[in-house]
């Protein structure tokens, strides 16, 4: 993984909304396909958006858990495989098949689950450089020192004003 993180990028709703159907359009030339497998948590979300766009109705999930403490990744464990009903629908090593992840980092994720279906298309939202080769579409890419935030881990809160002119 990236350290240190140097850079928030924090990430809204709507954005995230916006950056997931801006991959969903770029992805309708790319099909058909037969499945989408999503890797949990983080592809949960963008799966849903992506699926509704594509009319992609079969959704298959492979789970894996490497990052620990929100910065440093640990061991990686896949705790639930993909369906072989599900691959078997794809070509051979998963032709045909949408992987779909919140963000590509340093790529072991991507490598743990290309491995599994070689010939899936591999999407993800974000990527930094280091796993950007193991990725077929994204959208945005950020430098590998950023730590992306994503909605659903972030809460309203106070913010100091920039200037402290006001407090005398
Ligand atoms: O390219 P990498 O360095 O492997 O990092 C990318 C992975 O890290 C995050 O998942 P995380 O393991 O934090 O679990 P989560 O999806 O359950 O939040 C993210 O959702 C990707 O799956
Ligand atoms: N939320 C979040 N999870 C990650 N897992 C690996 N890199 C990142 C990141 O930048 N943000
Ligand atoms: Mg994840």
């Amino acid at each position: 993984m990236s350290n240190p993180q140097n850079k928030a990028f924090p990430v809204s709703w709507d954005q995230f909304h916006r950056d997931a159907r801006a991959l969903a359009w770029r992805l309708a030339s790319s099909g058909p396909f037969q499945a989408v497998v999503c890797i949990t948590r983080g592809g949960l979300v963008p799966t849903a958006i992506v699926a509704r766009e594509l009319g992609i109705k079969l959704i298959e999930t492979v789970c894996v858990a490497s990052y620990h403490d929100y910065t440093s990744q640990g061991e990686l464990r896949v705790l639930k495989e993909i369906a072989e009903k599900v691959v078997a629908l794809g070509g051979p090593d998963g032709a045909g098949i949408l992987v779909i992840d919140d963000l590509v980092d340093t790529g072991k994720t991507a490598r743990v689950v290309r491995d599994m279906l070689p010939k899936a298309h591999f999407a993800t939202v974000y990527a930094k450089p280091l796993g950007r080769p193991l990725v077929d579409t994204f959208i945005t890419e950020v430098s590998q020192d950023t730590w992306i935030y994503f909605p659903w881990d972030l809460g309203l809160a106070f913010q100091e004003p920039i200037s402290d002119v006001s407090r005398g």
